[in-house]
């Protein structure tokens, strides 16, 4: 939407062409401003172009725009977005619990549908693809640290099987496209990634215990359970990498540092907040028990591991979360 809307503030607020013209018409001399059109693109000439219209239509997801854009697709075959990339970073996926669970169906055609129309488009327009899959594909795991070659412990039909099976048919997908038409795949398997600009009501373990000024830690039971938190710099360099490397993958990108929930609420109230209580909640069904990954893959083929420890990691993201929650740091 915001590139329609720019494309349009472009056409009408204008080039030195267009501010030439619109002068001319108002001095009245319609005959002498007559130009010949622009010059398409020439992109427009290309064999894919000449068998597909390309269509601006803002609005496109209103009332009237919506039913438009279905006429004007009828008879198209190709994907509704028209875009040529060399490479896609496939993101797009509910990714906290408590939001991937809120709307299961959702969560699991985001990524089976979704990860067909990125392939699709990747086939298309030859492009490479990686996906942002995920440490739950171990499910529970019963081997630790989790290397890639594990093919884990996931529950078929429980409240995370939307996501974690859901990333582990994407990851299919990958391959039998890869397999099948020989597309070029990346696969990260990232866990836990935490740091600025991570929505304040998230939901996950890190923002959560961060935006809790003054009210509990809500540990969930037994906190005994692991997670090995990345700080997202490090991350984006691990994804970078890949993309740009050799190595299809799939590959964890993660920080070994492992923690149970207790020692990070702990490390978090004598960081942030002495005087913060941590209290024990009741926790959700499947939770893993544990998690911390075999980085020697990453290492080995990226050249990549981590930089930023924990507790380095923590502090940064307070400062972000203070600024836009507005509250000062502590005396
Ligand atoms: N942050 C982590 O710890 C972590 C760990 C493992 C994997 N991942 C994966 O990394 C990716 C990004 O995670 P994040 O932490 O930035 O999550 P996030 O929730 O902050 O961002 C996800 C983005 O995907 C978009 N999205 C969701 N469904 C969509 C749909 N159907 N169509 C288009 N966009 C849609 C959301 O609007 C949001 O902008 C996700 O694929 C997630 O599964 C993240
Ligand atoms: O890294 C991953 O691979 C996955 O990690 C997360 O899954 P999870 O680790 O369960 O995320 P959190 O909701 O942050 O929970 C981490 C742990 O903290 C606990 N927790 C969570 C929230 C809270 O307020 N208190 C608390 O103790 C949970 O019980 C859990 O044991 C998310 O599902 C995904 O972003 C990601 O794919």
């Amino acid at each position: 939407m915001i590139v329609e809307i720019q494309i349009l503030i472009n056409w009408f607020g204008g080039s030195e062409k267009s501010r030439t013209m619109a002068k001319e018409m108002t001095n009245g001399d319609h005959s002498s401003s007559i130009k010949p059109p622009p010059m398409p693109s020439p992109l427009r000439f290309s064999k894919f172009f000449q068998s597909s219209m390309r269509i601006l239509v803002t609005g496109g997801a209103g009332f009237i725009g919506s039913h438009l854009v279905d006429k004007l697709m009828e008879n198209e075959k190709n994907e509704p977005l028209l875009v040529e990339v060399d490479q896609i970073y496939h993101l797009a996926c509910p990714a906290s619990p408590i939001f991937y669970k809120y709307n299961p169906v959702k969560t699991i055609k985001t990524n089976v549908i979704g990860t067909l129309n990125m392939l699709g488009l990747a086939k298309r327009v030859g492009a490479r693809i990686l996906l942002t899959s995920t440490s739950e594909v171990y499910g529970d795991p019963l081997i630790h640290p989790q290397t890639e070659s594990y093919w884990g412990n996931a529950n078929p039909i429980g409240v995370r099987s939307c996501y974690d099976e859901g990333k582990r048919v994407a990851e299919t997908l990958m391959f039998d496209y890869h397999r099948q038409y020989g597309i070029e795949i990346r696969i990260a398997r990232i866990f836990n990634t935490y740091g600025p600009r991570m929505n304040i009501d998230d939901g996950r373990v890190v923002s959560n215990f961060i935006c809790k000024h003054n009210e509990p830690l809500t540990v969930q039971a037994p906190g005994t359970q692991t997670r090995s938190f990345c700080y997202v710099s490090d991350m984006v360099d691990g994804l970078i990498r890949l993309m740009e490397g050799e190595n299809t993958g799939s590959i964890n990108i993660g920080n070994p540092g492992e923690f149970t929930m207790l020692e990070l609420a702990e490390t978090v109230k004598e960081l942030i907040n002495p005087d913060v209580e941590i209290t024990m909640v009741e926790n959700t069904p499947d939770d893993p028990r544990q998690r911390k990954p075999d980085i020697t893959k990453a290492k080995e083929l990226l050249g990549w591991e981590p930089k930023i420890k924990l507790r380095n990691g923590l502090p940064l993201m307070e400062d972000d979360f203070r600024l836009r929650l507005g509250v000062p740091r502590r005396k």
